[in-house]
């Protein structure tokens, strides 16, 4: 069967014993739900937004370890304190009546960290993404108020490329016709849900962006966002650190070499195009620091 209202398919069971005894059933039902809980142990769960509801995206992943992202020096650290801190303290917003909700917007060039901070950091905490989609031309105000209000618990909602939901909702406006009959998000709408976004459960918000300079200030402001933070190209520090955890076994001081050569040939390198570098020399490191003015920016 399949519920007509999200199209997910489900199905009823139903036990029927012979005896007076409950407690069968609970027990089936209890080593079932201990079965899925552990199919999910040490992983990641994603969902994305499918009609009125959340849907799991594709299956669990490997929690990935905070330490495998290398942000600046002890900006991975302030953000994570930052998150437990309000995770920790909900009693500090319900005195004061401050909506129990943190939002938290990383912006920078591409390639640089920012979604595989955000799914390491949900790992870190064992909360699950709720990954949606701005430039969804099915999403309405309506539509994002529900599902923000209906995420699961301890969950991280994730608002990626925010910047770009708006720039294409232009295009409805050019080509009225194309868009007929699509939901439509307003920018007022957007802002709404972000503000309702509150429950009794710590509701912590994620955005991302690669300009921030193209974001309305209401969007960003104190409430909405509370914690900004500028991931950028890769640092000294950065770079040493990097080659060190993909060459294990090398000193700090060829770290730092490789760091020093790949600042004299740019300082405007993505980790991600170190990360694709270091693959080309899986096992030379030597190599690594020879030919890293060869990664073309
Ligand atoms: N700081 C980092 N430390 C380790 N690996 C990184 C880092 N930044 C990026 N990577 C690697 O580069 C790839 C792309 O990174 P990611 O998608 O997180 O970047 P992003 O900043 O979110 O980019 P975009 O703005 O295009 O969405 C991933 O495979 C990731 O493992």
């Amino acid at each position: 069967m399949i519920d007509l209202h999200t199209g997910t398919p489900w199905e009823n069971v139903t036990f029927t014993a012979f005896g007076t005894n409950r407690n069968i059933f609970f027990n089936i039902l209890q080593e079932a739900r201990e079965l899925a809980l552990h199919e999910q142990e040490g992983k990641t769960v994603m969902y994305t937004a499918m009609g009125a509801e959340w849907r799991q995206f594709g299956f669990p992943r490997r929690r990935r370890p905070l330490s495998s992202v290398v942000l600046q020096e002890g900006v991975s650290e302030k953000i994570l304190q930052d998150v437990k801190g309000f995770i920790d303290h909900p009693k500090w917003y319900s005195d004061r009546g401050i909506p129990y909700r943190r939002g938290y917007l990383l912006y920078g060039p591409p390639g640089c960290g920012k979604s595989s901070f955000i799914t390491a950091i949900a790992g870190e905490l064992e909360y699950s993404i709720c990954l949606m989609s701005l430039s969804d031309n099915s999403l309405s105000d309506d539509r994002l108020n529900h599902l923000l209000s209906v995420a699961p618990q301890q969950s991280i909602i994730l608002l990626e490329d925010v910047d770009a939901a708006f720039v294409s909702r232009d295009l409805a406006k050019q080509n009225p016709g194309v868009y007929q009959g699509m939901g439509r998000l307003t920018f007022s709408g957007l802002l709404n849900a972000l503000d309702g976004v509150a429950s009794t459960e710590a509701r912590i918000v994620f955005m991302t962006t690669n300009h921030i300079d193209r974001l309305d200030p209401a969007l960003i402001r104190p409430g909405r966002v509370d914690f900004k933070q500028y991931v950028g190209h890769c640092t000294h520090w950065q770079l040493t650190q990097m080659f060190l955890r993909f060459y294990p076994d090398q000193t700090l001081t060829t770290g730092e070499q490789f760091a020093k050569a790949a600042f004299s040939h740019t300082d405007k390198l993505s980790a991600a195009q170190v990360q694709g570098h270091f693959m080309m020399y899986k096992t030379d490191p030597e190599g690594a620091i020879e030919n890293i003015g060869c990664v073309t920016v």
